[in-house]
């Protein structure tokens, strides 16, 4: 049996895809059902449905064999106990510092002074803001990050941009880019040992399925 951890949403929208391209169907539709098992049409896989920042987790300590996370979610989990195969090229985006739209970052960092930085990814923001020199509290917060400079718990975030919009409608503005996201496979290192014909076989199928992606 192969486990395959992914979170609901966008990261298992993005899947279903690679999913269909290795001819697995997942049987449950996630947003209908309450079960956090679901089988698919291949006897031997299945998905387990877990919070996103759990992934790594899971892989690592041999919960589930393979998983999809973001580069966001892996690099503050810290990624050296799992492979790291293939980027899918899924849920991108990236990662940014954002301040109301009446601060200004440019003189606050020129002038050396300390900012109030709230963010659920104080290891990215930490490394970031220490590379520029400049000295930062980090708050950290599990979600809606966009409301601490509101709120006057921050001077600024570090969080996720798309589109842009969740930013436009708090009247916040990206002030840097910090890296660029998208989604990986990582693989259990114990379990590409042990099931390394499936896995590989899994492994081959998404790799082929971006490469085709990326062509049109
Ligand atoms: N607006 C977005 N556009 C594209 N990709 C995104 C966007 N927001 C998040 N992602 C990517 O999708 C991943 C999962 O995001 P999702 O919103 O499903 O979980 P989450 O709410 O951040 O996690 P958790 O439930 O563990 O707090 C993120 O780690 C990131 O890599
Ligand atoms: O630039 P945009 O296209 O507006 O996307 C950015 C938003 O997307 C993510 O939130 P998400 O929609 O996943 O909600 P969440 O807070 O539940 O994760 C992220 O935390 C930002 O708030």
């Amino acid at each position: 049996m192969i486990t395959l951890a992914l979170s609901k949403g966008r990261i298992f929208d993005d899947t279903l895809p690679l999913l269909r391209a290795a001819n697995i169907e997942v049987l449950d539709n996630p947003e209908t059902s309450r079960k956090l098992i679901l089988d698919t049409n291949q006897p031997g896989v299945r998905v387990v449905l877990v919070r996103a920042s759990d992934v790594p987790t899971y892989v690592e300590n041999g919960g589930a064999d393979l998983g999809i996370t973001g580069r966001d979610t892996l690099i503050e989990h810290g990624g050296q106990g799992m492979y790291q195969p293939l980027d899918l090229q899924i849920a991108k985006c990236r990662i940014s510092v954002a301040v109301r739209a009446d601060f200004d970052y440019e003189r606050a960092v020129k002038q050396g002074s300390r900012l109030r930085v709230a963010t659920k990814y104080v290891a990215i923001a930490r490394e970031f803001f220490a590379a520029k020199g400049v000295h930062v509290d980090l708050i950290k917060l599990y979600g809606s990050m966009e409301l601490a400079p509101l709120t006057g718990l921050a001077d600024a975030i570090v969080d996720l941009v798309s589109t842009g919009n969740t930013l436009k409608a708090n009247h916040l503005v990206e002030v840097e880019r910090i890296m660029d996201i998208s989604s990986r496979l990582v693989v259990n290192q114990a379990s590409l040992k042990l099931k390394q014909a499936p896995i590989r076989a899994l492994i081959d199928a998404f790799a082929k399925a971006v490469a085709e992606r990326s062509e049109i």
